[in-house]
């Protein structure tokens, strides 16, 4: 499930910030955000997980999205790698340092809240991160685009990791979330946030919650800003329903498998518009 959190503890002031230092950051002349690039020194093929850049290229006849992104590891606290932050604007660091302290503190509480909303123990899904689970920032902007109707911003995808914290641009929408093959547009609405229960939480409670279809389309006029918190657990967590919800008359709906397995084969899916976890269907 997707639900909007409002009363979610991050003050207006610092996610105004945020959103203002991220716009001065995609505002840069490209020079300036290559510095940050997401390719591997020179030679303009080889991609890195983090930095600033569009998607990876892997075949000629490859759609991209009609999108940049800055992707920047959050968690574990002692593996942010500073070299790949925006150094301009210069608030950039500690604005972002501190909004992760907060994003981090909502997942927790949505992690608890939903274990008692399934009647398990409360720190079960908490427990399965431990500190060196990752967690990455990603900044999109979505310039705007002449062809709507030839391009997506984002191509549909359900979200890989544990739980993915949005904040949008309430200026103009674009998300939209698929439900029974139909598309909807999802709302905004100022200081709010958009919490998605993603893939990994979808196995682990078998299936209660869905882990949504999205994409984002684009749009003539505006631009348009979003950041993605993702959180996930570590990669040799054994993904499986939490056994407090499984019984005879409820067996487990999903194949198990390593969190490192599932990470390795979802750019794949992605680029076919396919949902790597209905794979693990039983
Ligand atoms: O830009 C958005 O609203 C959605 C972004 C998103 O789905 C993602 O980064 O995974
Ligand atoms: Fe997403």
């Amino acid at each position: 499930g997707f639900f909007l959190a409002t009363n979610h503890g991050i003050e207006d002031s610092l996610m105004d910030a945020m959103m203002s230092v991220s716009r001065e950051f995609f505002r840069q002349p490209a020079e300036e955000k290559q510095k940050c690039s997401n390719l591997v020194d020179g030679n303009g093929k080889d991609y890195q997980v983090e930095g600033y850049g569009s998607d990876k290229v892997v075949s000629e006849d490859q759609v991209l999205n009609w999108s940049d992104r800055l992707h920047l590891r959050v968690e574990p606290e002692g593996e942010r790698n500073f070299a790949k932050w925006p150094s301009h604007p210069e608030s950039f660091r500690d604005v972002l340092q501190e909004y992760a302290s907060r994003t981090k503190k909502i997942r927790d509480l949505v992690l608890r809240s939903i274990a008692e909303l399934l009647e398990i123990d409360e720190d079960y899904f908490v427990n399965q991160i431990s500190n060196k689970a990752s967690g990455f920032a990603r900044f999109n902007y979505y310039p705007p685009c002449p062809r709507p109707d030839l391009v997506l911003g984002l191509r549909p995808h359900s979200d890989g990791g544990l739980l993915t914290i949005l904040f949008n641009d309430d200026n103009v929408g674009g998300l939209q979330i698929q439900r029974d093959g139909r598309w909807y547009n999802v709302p905004t609405k100022p200081h709010t946030l958009l919490i998605n229960l993603a893939d990994c939480l979808e196995i682990m409670n078998n299936g209660i919650f869905r882990s949504p279809f999205h994409r984002v389309v684009t749009n003539v006029e505006k631009d348009r800003l979003s950041l993605a918190v993702f959180y996930a657990v570590d990669a040799e967590t054994m993904l499986e329903p939490a056994p407090g919800l499984l019984d005879d008359k409820r067996p487990s709906r999903y194949r198990k498998m390593l969190a490192k397995d599932f990470v390795a084969g979802l750019f794949e899916h992605f680029r076919q518009g396919k949902r790597f976890i209905d794979t693990l269907k039983i």
